[in-house]
């Protein structure tokens, strides 16, 4: 019946006998189709089969299929969408493409918050969750981000005689406390991976490590089988992992409470914003509030602020530091770039010391560094593809010039990194990570055409940290390249440019657990000297 269903839109389709969202087959399908790839060669269902296919592809299936086509699985029929007009009206239309709740369910671990809500919910935990989102609070993001940048290069400065320090784990720490400091105001000292400390934070960083790697396992058991203790012991650790985090979790809002009641809170923090909502919740107007005899609810639960804190650092802690890591490694394979780069800062702040950066006129000067993200989500995006699910009733959509009309229960899929990386739109090099291509001959800032760039969404429900994502990026590219230079340690025998080679290879073999990241960048040898 789901062949039939995509057979009415005339679109190429492409049958797989399984359901890509088989929690088991999530789990399995790696070696799975790693086997079959092996003894077979490629198919239809090793090249789609997998969870990481959309990085393995890239926009090769728009070029072969057109830029629509349907992936029908026994589960669900998957529309991939590349026309940027199409994908524009999706997301204006978000009431006929809303958000598949049933997608993100692995983000309710600690209770419903906006990403795991129907629409109605989603603009009441959307509301409070937004609203710190603001100029104060980008402002607490630059400094604190320029102070752990400033700690991280003084630990690699140390790490430079061997090289080897743990890439995307050190990224990881560093968006971390930036989080911690900014939206939960908890000012931490940066360790590099490898450095023992014993601090709070290392074990609530430990902890949320845990849960974001086992994400998708904690969806097929849930915390609370993996906390007895007759499972096996690496399922207790997760269990523990989860437990140790709602605990960190309901300190941080015990603190906070006693300093709101002591009227020391800090207003700009986002749980100050999320206290704030559970007051509301708690003391509901008496009067007027009631739609057709149900009372509105306003405010959010307890439970609720605890899932809208777990997805605040869920979707700001990995999506910043994976970006970071990838940025970092491609400028070590790409001297060019980071001198490019280090001209820009070296001309805006000469040698100043980072204390003094001034965020409202230094981040707007820093375009180069900008560039270099704008480039690294375009190819490395943290969420390959956007999900829409018709939900209430079937939706006409214009796709090529002529009008199709889409099934309710059909899942479209703007097909983000295939548009990223679609020739048609970003020439004949699209492949390649070239961060000027952001900046045009006037030294002004490239805006891309509507429909072919979206690595944080659009529309209502876009990333509410779009900002605060690039003002800790550029912040930490541009302390690390106002004085350094970064290089690969070469391998015995190994010519720069094998090593340049072997870098992007470490990028290329990058996974999609729950988002996209580099499988051995923790492997990767870097060297930090002072540039002259
Ligand atoms: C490179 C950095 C980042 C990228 C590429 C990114 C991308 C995205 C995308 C694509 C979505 C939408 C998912 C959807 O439509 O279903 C999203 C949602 C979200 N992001 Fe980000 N993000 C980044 C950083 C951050 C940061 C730093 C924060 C917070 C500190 C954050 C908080 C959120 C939240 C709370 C949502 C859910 C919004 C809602 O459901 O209304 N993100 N992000």
């Amino acid at each position: 019946s789901n062949y039939a269903q995509a057979q009415k839109l005339g679109f190429p389709i492409v049958v797989l006998p399984i359901s890509t969202m088989n929690i088991l087959w999530i789990i399995v399908q790696p070696a799975v189709i790693a086997l079959i790839e092996r003894l077979h060669g490629t198919s239809h269902f090793t090249r789609f089969g997998g969870r990481d296919w959309h990085f393995r592809e890239k926009a090769r299936h728009h070029l072969e299929f057109g830029d629509a086509w349907l992936l029908v699985t026994p589960g669900q029929v998957w529309f991939q969408v590349a026309d940027p007009d199409a994908i524009i009206d999706i997301f204006q239309r978000r009431t006929h493409f809303t958000r598949p709740i049933e997608l993100y369910q692995l983000l309710n671990v600690f209770g419903h918050n906006a990403a795991t809500v129907g629409w109605v919910d989603w603009k009441r935990h959307r509301k409070v969750i937004a609203a710190p989102f603001n100029e104060g609070t980008n402002h607490l993001v630059w400094t604190e981000s320029l102070k752990q940048a400033s700690d991280m290069i003084r630990d690699w400065k140390q790490t430079r005689a061997s090289g080897k320090l743990g890439l995307q784990k050190d990224t990881r720490t560093l968006a971390l406390n930036v989080l911690a400091a900014t939206g939960f105001g908890r000012s931490y000292k940066f360790h590099a991976s490898g450095r023992p400390h014993d601090d709070e934070i290392g074990s609530y960083r430990e902890a949320l490590s845990i849960i974001m790697d086992n994400a998708l396992f904690m969806m097929l058991v849930p915390p609370k089988i993996l906390c007895s203790r007759l499972v096996p012991k690496s399922w207790q650790k997760i269990g523990h992992a989860t437990h140790s985090f709602k605990r960190y979790m309901m300190d941080l809002l015990e603190q906070e409470k006693r300093l709101v009641s002591e009227g020391k809170a800090g207003a700009n923090h986002l749980t100050a914003g999320l206290l704030r909502a559970l007051e509301i919740h708690s003391n509901p107007k008496p009067n007027g509030t009631e739609i057709r005899g149900d009372p509105v609810v306003r405010g959010l639960t307890v439970n609720e602020l605890l899932g809208n804190i777990f997805l605040i650092n869920f979707a700001g802690h990995d999506t910043t530091a994976n970006t970071l890591a990838f940025a970092i490694l491609h400028l070590a394979a790409n001297l060019h770039v980071q001198n490019w780069v280090a001209e820009e800062v070296r001309g805006v702040l000469g040698e100043k010391p980072s204390e003094d950066w001034e965020y409202e006129s230094v981040f707007p000067r820093l375009k180069r560094p900008l560039a270099v993200m704008y480039e690294t989500v375009r190819l490395f995006p943290p969420i390959m593809a956007l999900p829409k699910y018709t939900s209430g009733g079937s939706q006409d959509l214009t796709i090529g010039g002529s009008t199709v009309t889409v099934s309710s229960g059909i899942y479209v899929v703007p097909s983000l990194l295939a548009i990223h990386t679609h020739p048609r739109h970003w020439g004949d090099d699209a492949l390649e990570w070239k961060p000027s291509r952001w900046i045009d001959a006037d030294g002004e800032f490239l805006v891309p055409a509507r429909g072919t760039y979206f690595p944080w969404s659009e529309g209502a429900q876009n990333c509410p940290g779009r900002k605060f994502s690039q003002v800790e990026f550029v912040a930490v590219v541009a302390s690390l390249f106002q004085s350094l230079l970064v290089r690969p340690v070469l391998a015995e025998g190994e010519s720069m440019e094998q090593a340049r080679k072997r870098l992007l290879e470490i990028a290329e073999k990058s996974s999609h657990g729950v988002l996209l990241r580099m499988k051995n960048a923790d492997d990767v040898r870097l060297s930090w000297v002072l540039a002259e």
